[in-house]
């Protein structure tokens, strides 16, 4: 797929009354559909109409990749009706990658500079080892870990997030780039202990996950992208004998604490009630979901 051309892209931006400089993600959401639309759709210069409904469960710009998944659904819907991918719905590698690589053209013109990583967990579930630039490795042997994901409600632009720690690396390269390889190094560390988990006895590794957790906490702190709600999450998890961090690009929006087998009812009822006495929203998952699915 090409990436839109600035040229497309203020083009739809005009005919949708948008302001050419808007960096309103609500109102980039619209562009990126049109330009899918066009790209898709329009490949033989004809526009057929399409009545399209999204409805999403899923908090808005909280830091749980909102962005991506209607970037993902939108991609595949399309290409579904193109007949460009498989009409069952049981779709290939070579189907997921046309998915995924629309779904990132999307994802750019709502984002920017997004690094991929969003989309390819979205279109292949599961949980994803990523590199930007590499084709993303999928881990389909993930242990089944418990999660509260508890969001603070705090508004925040992924977009000024990732903008900020850019301008904090050009600033700070050598400090930040070493900070930047131990996060590498905690990203990996916890894949060798997915992969023990998934094999072995999971139990025995919850307190060594639960230290990647905090270290990486400290880590995204380090790089500016906590903030004081999220530091609260982490303090009430911590209060009560779990471990959290902040999750998606930080400054606000979501955390998670991680639920340990041993941690009793009791206990996690008495950490959801203090986190919702300040406002937070709090629900309990997993990890490692199915990715894109065509639902008949
Ligand atoms: N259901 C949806 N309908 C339209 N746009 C959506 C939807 N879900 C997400 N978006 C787009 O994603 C943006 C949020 O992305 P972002 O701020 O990165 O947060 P996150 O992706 O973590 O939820 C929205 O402003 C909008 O552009
Ligand atoms: C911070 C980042 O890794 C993901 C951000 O996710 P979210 O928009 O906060 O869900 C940015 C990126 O990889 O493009």
């Amino acid at each position: 797929p090409a990436p839109p051309s600035e040229e497309l892209l203020q083009k739809l931006k005009t005919f949708a009354s948008i302001p050419h400089d808007s960096a309103d993600t609500k109102t980039l959401a619209l562009v990126s559909f049109l330009y899918l639309y066009c790209a898709i759709v329009g490949s033989q210069k004809t526009l057929t109409p399409l009545e399209i409904r999204i409805e999403s469960k899923l908090p808005v710009s909280a830091g749980l990749g909102s962005s991506a998944a209607y970037s993902v659904c939108l991609a595949a819907s399309l290409l579904l009706h193109k007949n460009l991918i498989s009409a069952s719905g049981k779709w290939s590698e070579k189907d997921l990658q046309l998915i995924n690589a629309w779904a990132f053209q999307a994802e750019k013109v709502i984002h920017g500079k997004p690094s991929g990583i969003d989309n390819s967990v979205s279109t292949y579930g599961h949980a994803v080892s990523f590199t930007k630039g590499s084709e993303p490795v999928i881990l389909s042997q993930v242990p089944s870990i418990r999660i509260l994901l508890v969001n603070t409600k705090v508004p925040r632009s992924t977009k000024t997030l990732v903008e900020s720690v850019k301008k904090k690396y050009d600033k700070s390269t050598v400090v930040m780039s070493a900070v930047m390889d131990t996060m590498e190094a905690v990203a990996k560390e916890c894949l060798i202990l997915f992969e023990k988990m998934y094999k072995g006895k999971a139990d025995e590794y919850y307190k060594q996950l639960e230290e990647l957790i905090y270290i990486n906490q400290q880590q995204l702190d380090i790089i500016g992208v906590s903030h004081i709600a999220l530091e609260k999450v982490i303090q009430i998890t911590k209060a009560n004998g779990l471990c959290s961090k902040l999750t998606g690009a930080g400054g606000g929006g979501c955390a998670f604490a991680l639920i340990r087998p041993d941690v009793p009812k009791e206990t996690l009822d008495c950490v959801i009630q203090q986190l919702s006495l300040e406002g937070f929203d709090c629900w309990e998952t997993g990890i490692g979901a199915e990715g894109v699915t065509l639902h008949v």
